[in-house]
């Protein structure tokens, strides 16, 4: 088993408890599911911003705790306030230290949220409506064609837009017309080592019209700047600022280099 094998069944589990503790109807009641959501879309493609969609996260399995300390409050206004096209807070506790709390903290900024968990059911798509998420994260190493197809079908129907995650060369065909963004992750989530050359290899063979976004193992402008030339609008980044003393500061000053 991988790791993304092991968060999987965790979350299956996960899942099935908190459907048993807060119903759909519940879920839809949220004051935030019915308000109007942003376009991370059409953010990454802004020429104002910078592309960035900053990522506020505690731990992580490949590097165990990169920030107990920072406040998501603190560091998501300073990622809004400096630039970033959109917010990533992941939600899950027990692999990434995140929880639903975190993102209604970030909810406080007015730009994109993307959701950063490991989705397999409907429900939490629900969830991502009722805590203020405006994108939801579908990755295709562990979902079927038809599972994204029908996953995103039912964020579009929530508004919600959706960016699929793709690893290498045959994940290209879960792309369908339902996703909004293709990212590609760096990190082979077997030996937890990054490679820009992923995103470098694979953005020739996705489809030009939708966003796509470079996710892991950015620390540089410069990687930025190479990106952005092959094509890429957005740039997934966590660790590079989490892992400072101040995020914020850390945010800010990267982006003066762009
Ligand atoms: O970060 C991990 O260790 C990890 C392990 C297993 C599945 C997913 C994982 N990370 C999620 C992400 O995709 C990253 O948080 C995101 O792309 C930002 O990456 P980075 O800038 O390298 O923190």
């Amino acid at each position: 088993m991988n790791i993304l094998d092991t968060i999987i069944a965790r979350k299956k589990e996960e899942v099935a408890i908190r459907k048993a503790t807060v119903s759909l109807d519940q879920l839809e009641k949220s004051q935030l599911y019915t308000r109007p959501t942003l376009s991370l879309a059409a953010s990454l493609v802004h020429p104002q911003r910078t592309g960035i969609i900053a990522e506020y996260k505690r731990k992580s399995p490949s590097k165990g705790i990169i920030n107990a300390n920072a406040q998501v409050a603190d560091v998501t206004r300073a990622y809004t306030q400096f630039g970033a096209s959109g917010l990533s807070v992941l939600t899950d506790e027990h692999f990434f230290g995140g929880s639903s709390d975190d993102l209604l903290a970030a909810r406080e900024n007015n730009i994109p949220i993307l959701r950063k968990d490991f989705i397999i059911d409907e429900y939490q798509i629900a969830e991502a409506r009722a805590i203020g998420a405006d994108v939801i994260l579908l990755i295709a190493a562990n979902l079927t064609t038809v599972q994204v197809q029908q996953l995103a079908a039912y964020a579009k129907s929530l508004q919600l837009e959706v960016l699929l995650e793709i690893h290498d060369e045959t994940e290209l065909d879960h792309i369908c017309d339902e996703v909004d963004m293709v990212g590609v992750n760096n990190r082979n989530l077997k030996t937890f080592e990054v490679d820009i050359n992923t995103s470098l290899r694979l953005i020739s063979r996705m489809p030009a019209h939708k966003p796509g976004v470079a996710e892991s193992g950015i620390s540089s402008p410069e990687t930025i700047k190479t990106l952005r030339q092959a094509g890429f609008k957005g740039f997934l980044i966590g660790e590079n600022f989490m892992k400072q003393p101040d995020p914020s500061v850390a945010f800010a000053d990267f982006v003066k280099q762009l």
